[in-house]
């Protein structure tokens, strides 16, 4: 798919307000490339605080959220609290999400229907494990997390999908360019085969100022999700990554 490159940074469970401001402050310095799309995702807690201070073309995305809009879900947050501080994005279905608090298919695939509704834009995460893909599953896995993403998309237009292979997340192993192209070819063939739609791919595993170029090159290679070096100032050489 043609057009911006795509480029979220997921902060995780990571930084402070002092750190906050100091990767605000190498966003506001940039350069920032016009031809990127840019997505922060800060906690939630310090969400607000980030939207607020964030310059001008950096758009602001939750880690998470529930299925519901309001109710005795202790802990969570909604898609309308969301939306009511100005957020427009949110991340669902990160691996981490998945392997750590048992985020299955199905809840994964309502909290897209529903954040959907509310108004928000997805970044909808998809993945293998490394014992996954030794065992050629790679396709399977992959297909089947994307499925139950689809069923439950309403407004094509404002869902991102990202491949993160999770033996690449925070491991410094990235997907070579060829292997991130051959997944990315694969699902989208899958989405315009299944539901006759084609969708933003971005790729997520490890990237960083240096593997960023070759990865953007690829033809079905529409933008990063990016962990650790979103918290560095090689986040800038990623977001100008196609200049
Ligand atoms: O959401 C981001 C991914 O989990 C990638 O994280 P990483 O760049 O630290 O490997």
């Amino acid at each position: 798919m043609s057009g911006k490159l795509f480029v979220g940074g997921n902060w995780k469970m990571n930084c402070s307000k002092k750190q906050a401001d100091e990767i605000i402050a190498m966003l506001v310095k940039g350069p920032l490339s016009k031809n990127a799309e840019i997505v922060i995702a800060p906690p939630a807690l310090y969400l607000e605080y980030v939207k607020s201070k964030a310059p001008a073309g950096v758009d602001v995305a939750a880690q998470n959220c529930y299925k519901e809009a309001s109710g005795a879900f202790t802990g969570e947050i909604s898609p309308a609290m969301i939306k009511d501080i100005g957020v427009e994005w949110v991340i669902l279905g990160h691996s981490e999400r998945r392997a750590i608090f048992k985020e299955d298919d199905a809840l994964i695939g309502a909290k897209v229907k529903h954040a959907l509704s509310a108004g928000l834009k997805v970044i909808a995460c998809v993945g293998e494990t490394l014992q996954e893909r030794e065992s050629n599953k790679t396709e399977e896995v992959v297909f089947r997390q994307t499925k139950a993403i689809a069923e439950n998309i309403t407004t094509w237009e404002n869902v991102v999908l990202a491949y993160e292979p999770v033996w690449a997340i925070g491991t410094g192993k990235t997907a070579s360019p060829e292997q991130a192209q051959e997944v990315h070819l694969k699902l989208r063939e899958f989405l315009k085969k299944d539901f006759n739609k084609d969708l933003r791919i971005i790729y997520g595993g490890s990237v960083t100022g240096k593997n960023c170029k070759e990865l953007s090159a690829q033809k079905d290679v529409d933008g990063f999700l990016v962990g650790g070096a979103s918290l560095k100032p090689e986040f800038i050489e990623i977001i100008n990554a196609r200049g």
